[in-house]
């Protein structure tokens, strides 16, 4: 890892982004999300950031910086320097000169350059999810970030909102190893948004107390069985499981028997599902034969599930017509 991903404070701090154009207005409109304090230092700027200063949301040094300037266009305090001019030299120079101050720079066009890079960035208020390619494809992180958008509702934001706001309550009544389980119950019931319903999960969940008794369980399915032949008493488990682990092999005729909102790990890992297991995680996991025997191996208490004479309904409602006999 070349870069370590922080989330860093810039409340109230001086930023410092120098030039006004394209780049700097998207480095700007980042900041803007923050309550840094945002300072510009350019002889022109974009339509936008000189929108941005005439409602004084940002601060305007009118200044073309060369290199035998002294570094006093640098407000004391600076935490956060960006180089967002199109003069690859000048943008070099203050990066090097910069070296020593305490503040971190980023250069636009140079990550050699840069203490620190953007990410691209998922905005769900207190959920952030920042994604980084080391700068070899930032069109790529975007379109990382594009996906990772679908995933989470805007509504995200307000359950974070929801969440932290009971947080400490939990931490009064829960123990440590309760406020987990509660909390990946809460989450595996709700989903990632903020609804009328949300309020009234937490509540149910939390007096019913079911969470307490979650237990990690493990089913193990060979991928060479007919998918017809699942017993049906895995049906329930189908329907309750937390997470499903080689997705990738899971058959598309048991897909609609599983939780809609399952997690689901495409791949096999078996130190992930060693913690997955620790999680007192509902588990059911897909793989060829050879697979299956390792885990089996290595988790005692899991429940190779063996085929019997085809069993399942085949007339599912929601069974895609080309699997009906
Ligand atoms: C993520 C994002 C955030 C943001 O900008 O806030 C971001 N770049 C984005 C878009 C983008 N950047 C470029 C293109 C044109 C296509 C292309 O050339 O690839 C597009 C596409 C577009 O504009 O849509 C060109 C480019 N970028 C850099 C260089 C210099 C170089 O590589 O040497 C050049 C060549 C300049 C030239 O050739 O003139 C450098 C950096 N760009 C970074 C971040 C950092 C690494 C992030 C990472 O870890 O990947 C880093 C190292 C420094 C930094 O900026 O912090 C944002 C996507 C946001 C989103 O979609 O959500
Ligand atoms: N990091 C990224 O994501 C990314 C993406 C695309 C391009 N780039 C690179 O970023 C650089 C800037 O691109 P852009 O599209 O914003 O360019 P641009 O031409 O739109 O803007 C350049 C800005 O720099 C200002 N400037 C020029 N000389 C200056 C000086 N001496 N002092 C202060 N300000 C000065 C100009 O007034 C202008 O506002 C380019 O080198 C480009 O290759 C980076």
């Amino acid at each position: 890892m070349q870069y370590f991903p922080v989330f860093i404070d810039l409340d109230n701090k001086p930023v410092v982004v120098v030039g006004g154009g394209e780049v700097a207005t998207r480095k700007v409109s980042l900041l803007l999300r923050t309550q840094a304090q945002i300072h510009v230092i350019a002889p022109t700027l974009s339509p936008e950031l000189a929108q941005l200063h005439d409602q004084t949301r940002i601060q305007w040094q009118r200044l073309s910086l060369c290199q035998n300037n002294d570094a006093s266009w640098l407000p004391s305090g600076t935490s956060m320097v960006f180089m967002a001019t199109n003069d690859t030299d000048l943008n070099r120079y203050w990066a090097k000169q910069l070296g020593n101050s305490s503040a971190l720079i980023n250069v636009v066009d140079d990550p050699s350059w840069c203490d620190f890079i953007t990410p691209a960035i998922v905005d769900r208020g207190k959920l952030q999810v920042a994604i980084s390619t080391a700068g070899a494809a930032p069109v790529l992180a975007g379109q990382l970030r594009a996906q990772i958008e679908q995933s989470l509702p805007s509504s995200s934001a307000q359950l974070m909102e929801f969440v932290a706001s009971q947080r400490t309550s939990i931490q009064q009544q829960l123990s440590a190893g309760e406020r987990r389980l509660f909390w990946q119950r809460f989450f595996a019931a709700n989903g990632r948004g903020y609804s009328a319903a949300t309020q009234q999960t937490f509540t149910e969940l939390l007096a019913s107390a079911s969470f307490k008794q979650a237990k990690a369980q493990l089913y193990l399915w060979d991928i060479a069985q007919d998918p017809h032949s699942l017993p049906l008493w895995m049906l329930e488990k189908l329907v309750n499981v937390d997470i499903v682990v080689g997705a990738n092999d899971l058959p598309e005729q048991l897909e609609v028997y599983i939780r809609r909102d399952a997690e689901r790990q495409l791949v096999v890992d078996v130190q992930c599902l060693r913690e997955l297991y620790h999680q007192n995680m509902s588990i059911i996991c897909f793989a060829d034969t050879t697979k299956i025997n390792e885990i089996a191996l290595d988790f005692s208490s899991a429940v190779v599930v063996k085929g019997g004479t085809p069993a399942l309904p085949c007339d599912h409602p929601n069974m895609p017509k080309t699997l009906h006999r």
